[in-house]
């Protein structure tokens, strides 16, 4: 049985049960409090998509599920144990793989080195890479999602921010991740690139990882997601999955709905122009 296939039948086995769990979770940087009281779920074969403006707090929840901070308060368990990771390698290690937008791949470096950068094959005895197997495990590991890059030796910064990515959830399912964070994957993207990546995000759920998609985009988040969770300000504002909302109620909630409407409110005293009709608003069908 693969890595994959085990994760997949833990998936099936254990629906309910969170791979990574965070409960009153938060995070204060001096007098700073970028998350408060952050509860979250995240299950194998599912997309939880994580939205909110700048300044949300988004970054920071990514950083202490990837090792890169810690929290100050509340509980982070993965697989219903405890953690408080002090590095990077220790998520890792817990097989949570994270994809930042600038990625965490080496541009001057091949396609091939970069599928296994950090986790390189070596010969016996004497450790030298072996660059003939690496070469030959990528193409076919890429080929199997179909990834199509027809030259490997080619340097990861010629690629396309898209193909950049794909490479990475690629490496990421390769070698066993449980938990797929992608930070802002289509941010930087056109229509068909991000297509291309939302493509990838799929397979990675049908292969039985959770996955974390961090967006701004509720329209990408839509196509995919399983579970929604909206924060504002270092808070949950929403957190539903998708039978419970459409996609006009959850970019109304990106777009700030509530606030709208006061601020609607507001502004016809003011002057009746400026008013945000409904029809006007983000998400209005
Ligand atoms: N290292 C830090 N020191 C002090 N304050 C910080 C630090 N990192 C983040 N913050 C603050 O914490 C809050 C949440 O920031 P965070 O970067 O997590 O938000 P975000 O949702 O990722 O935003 P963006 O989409 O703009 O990246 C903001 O008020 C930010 O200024």
């Amino acid at each position: 049985m693969t890595t994959t296939d085990k994760f997949a039948e833990e998936a099936s086995t254990s629906p309910n049960t969170p791979v990574v769990h965070l409960e009153e979770v938060g995070k204060s940087y001096g007098n700073v409090h970028a998350l408060r009281g952050v509860s979250l779920a995240v299950r194998q074969g599912e997309i939880t998509c994580v939205l909110g403006d700048n300044g949300a707090g988004k970054s920071t929840l990514i950083k202490i599920i990837a090792g890169l901070h810690e929290h100050t308060d509340g509980v982070l368990s993965v697989n219903g144990e405890e953690r408080r990771f002090s590095s990077p390698r220790e998520s890792l290690d817990s097989g949570i793989a994270t994809v930042y937008q600038d990625l965490a791949l080496a541009p001057l470096m091949s396609v091939w080195r970069n599928f296994f950068l950090g986790n390189e094959i070596t010969k016996r005895p004497f450790g030298r890479l072996d660059d003939r197997k690496m070469k030959r495990v990528a193409d076919e590991e890429l080929t199997k999602m179909g990834i199509s890059i027809p030259n490997l030796e080619q340097p990861v910064g010629m690629l396309s921010g898209g193909q950049r990515q794909c490479i990475a959830i690629a490496r990421a399912i390769y070698f066993g991740a449980k938990v797929l964070i992608l930070d802002e994957p289509t941010a930087a993207l056109g229509v068909k690139q991000s297509g291309v990546v939302l493509k990838y995000i799929v397979k990675a759920r049908d292969a039985g990882l959770g996955v974390v998609f961090i967006t701004h985009n509720p329209h990408h988040a839509y196509l995919v997601g399983n579970h929604f969770v909206v924060l504002k300000l270092g808070r949950v504002a929403l957190d539903t999955h998708r039978a419970d909302i459409t996609l006009a109620q959850l970019t109304n909630e990106m777009a700030g709905g509530s606030e709208l409407e006061s601020l609607s409110h507001e502004l016809r005293g003011i002057d009746p122009e400026l008013v945000v009709e409904p029809q006007d608003r983000p998400g209005a069908i």
